[in-house]
C-alpha cells in the first residue's frame, strides 16, 4: 500500500473515534467519514506499518443510516464527526463501545443498558470554545481542521446553544470592527487566540472570555465595553496566556466587565461558576445523568458520601438533601472556593469541599480511619489512579458510583475493584454529547460481604 493510491474499500466498523474501518492486506484501514456497510473508494493519505489513514474520493454503496449533514466542515473539523450518522444509530454505537471493552476484558456477563438520549441532539452544548485566526486577510473564528491547526472559518457551530453562536458572531464582528489583530500562531504574534463563550440555561446569563496573548492592548477597553452591551452578556473576562503552546487556558483571568460569575441550575441546585470551572456542557442532560446515578446508590438519609474530583460541587451538593454528611476531594482551589460558596447559596449545610488531590486525600482518610457509605467519582478522561482504588476500597463504602467520560479507564479500574471484594452488573452509557463519539457511563459497585 502506498500513499495516494486509490483503493476499493469495504467499511466493516467504527473506530471509537468515528472513522470507518476497513482491511487491505492485512492493513487496518481507517477512512474518514465512512459507515459500516458502505463501500467507498478512498485515497489512501498515511501508511503506518500496520495501519492506514485515507480519505473518501466516491461512495460506490451508501449506508442507510447516513445523513445528509448541511456543513460538511462539522465532520471534517471533528467538531461533530458523527453527525453524517442518524442518531439512534449513534446512540447504537456507544452502547457498542463499551460492550466492546467488557467483552475484551472478558466481562461479557455484565449487562449493558440502552443509551440514554440526549434531550436535544444538536444546539445542546453551555460552552464553546473556539480558537480566532486570521484567514485570507480577515480575522475568523472557526475550528482546526482534524489533526492540525488550520481553521476552518465557521457561523454554526451546531452542537452549540444557537444564543452562545449569536454571540461568538457578535464578538468576532466587534473585534474585526475594532482591528484587533487575531493570533498569529507560527510568529507568536496579534492578541486573541480563543474565544469562550459560556450560557446559562437556567437564567440566560452569558459570559465572554477573550484568551489573549497579551493582558492590555490599545483597542482592548473599547472592545470590552462593546461586548459588555450585547444582549444577555453580563461577563466580561480577559484570560492572559502568553506562552507558546496548545494548552488554551493561561493562569491568570481578569475582569473586563460586569460580573466574575454566572449563575446556572442544575435540578434545583444554583451553582456560580467562573471561568475556569468545569461545568457539565449538556445542561439538559446533566440533571438526568446524576438522577440515574442518585436513583441508582440507593442512598438514605443516614449515608455519609464523598463526592471525589468534585468540581464545583455538582455532584455532591446535588445528593445532600438524601444523605447525612458530603465530603468533597477537587485539585483546583478556585473550584473548591466555588464548591462551598455553592453549599452556602443553596443553604445546605452537611457538605464541605477540600483541595488536593484525590489519590493522596483518600489515602489520608482511609488511614483517620474514616468510614463512609457511598463513594462518588467523577474522574478526568484518564481514569483514577492505582492508590486513590486502593484507598477507596480501604474505607469500605458499600458503594462506588463510578460516572466516567472514558469508558476504557473505566472498565481498566473496574477490573481494580472487582479484585479488591467489589462488584458491579451493570453499566449504563449515557448522551451527554450526541453527534461526537464521546460516550459517558455509570456504574454502581457494591461491596461484597
Ligand atoms: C470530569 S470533572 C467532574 C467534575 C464534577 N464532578 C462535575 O460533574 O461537574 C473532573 C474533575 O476532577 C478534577 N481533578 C482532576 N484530577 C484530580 C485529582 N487528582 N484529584 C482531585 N480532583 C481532580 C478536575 O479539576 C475536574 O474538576
Amino acid at each position: 500500500m502506498q500513499k495516494n493510491q486509490v483503493l476499493e474499500l469495504e467499511i466493516e466498523d467504527l473506530s471509537y473515534e468515528a472513522m470507518g474501518v476497513a482491511h487491505y492486506e492485512g492493513i487496518t484501514v481507517f477512512v474518514n467519514n465512512a459507515l459500516p456497510g458502505e463501500i467507498v473508494r478512498a485515497k489512501i493519505l498515511k501508511v503506518k506499518k500496520s495501519f492506514a489513514f485515507a480519505r473518501i474520493e466516491a461512495i460506490i454503496k451508501e449506508s442507510p443510516d447516513r445523513i445528509t449533514v448541511k456543513l460538511n466542515q462539522w465532520v471534517q473539523t471533528g467538531l461533530a464527526s458523527l453527525a453524517h450518522l442518524t442518531y439512534d444509530k449513534q446512540l447504537d454505537f456507544k452502547r457498542k463501545q463499551v460492550v466492546n471493552l467488557l467483552q475484551k476484558a472478558h466481562l461479557d456477563q455484565i449487562k449493558v443498558g440502552q443509551t440514554v438520549a440526549s434531550p436535544e441532539e444538536t444546539g445542546y452544548r453551555n460552552k464553546a470554545q473556539v480558537p480566532v485566526r486570521r484567514v485570507k486577510g480577515q480575522l475568523e473564528i472557526g475550528f482546526f481542521r482534524k489533526h492540525s491547526h488550520d481553521l476552518v472559518p465557521l457561523d454554526n457551530f451546531f452542537t452549540t446553544d444557537p444564543e452562545i453562536d449569536r454571540v461568538l458572531l457578535a464578538v468576532r464582528d466587534i473585534l474585526r470592527k475594532n482591528q484587533v489583530p487575531a493570533y498569529d500562531e507560527l510568529r507568536h504574534k496579534g492578541e486573541v487566540r480563543y474565544l469562550e463563550v459560556r450560557r446559562s440555561r437556567a437564567t440566560g446569563e452569558i459570559m465572554v472570555i477573550l484568551i489573549c496573548l497579551h493582558k492590555d492592548f490599545p483597542q482592548l477597553k473599547k472592545v470590552a465595553k462593546e461586548i459588555s452591551q450585547i444582549r444577555d452578556v453580563v461577563s466580561v473576562v480577559l484570560n492572559h496566556n502568553p506562552q507558546k503552546t496548545n494548552v488554551i487556558l493561561g493562569k491568570k483571568d481578569y475582569l473586563l466587565a460586569g460580573k466574575a460569575q454566572i449563575v446556572d441550575k442544575i435540578g434545583d441546585v444554583e451553582f456560580r461558576i467562573s471561568p475556569k470551572s468545569f461545568f457539565q456542557i449538556n445542561s439538559l442532560q446533566t440533571p438526568r445523568l446524576y438522577q440515574l446515578a442518585i436513583d441508582k446508590a440507593n442512598l438514605t438519609k443516614e449515608d455519609v458520601v464523598i463526592d471525589a474530583y468534585s468540581g464545583i460541587g455538582t455532584i455532591g451538593l446535588s445528593v445532600a438533601k438524601h444523605v447525612k454528611e458530603v465530603r468533597g476531594i477537587e485539585i483546583i482551589d478556585d473550584a473548591v472556593k466555588d464548591a462551598n460558596n455553592n453549599a452556602k447559596l443553596n443553604t445546605i449545610n452537611n457538605a464541605s469541599y477540600v483541595t488536593g488531590k484525590a489519590e493522596e486525600i483518600m489515602p489520608q482518610w482511609a488511614k483517620d480511619g474514616l468510614k463512609t457509605d457511598v463513594i462518588f467519582v467523577d474522574p478526568p478522561r484518564k481514569g483514577l489512579t492505582e492508590d486513590f482504588i486502593k484507598a477507596a476500597a480501604a474505607t469500605e463504602p458499600k458503594k462506588i458510583v463510578y460516572i466516567s467520560c472514558n469508558p476504557a479507564t473505566q472498565v481498566r479500574d473496574l477490573q481494580m475493584f472487582m479484585e479488591l471484594g467489589y462488584s458491579f452488573e451493570e453499566i449504563d452509557p449515557v448522551d451527554m454529547f450526541p453527534q461526537t463519539p464521546h460516550v459517558e457511563s455509570v456504574t454502581v459497585l457494591e461491596r461484597q460481604k
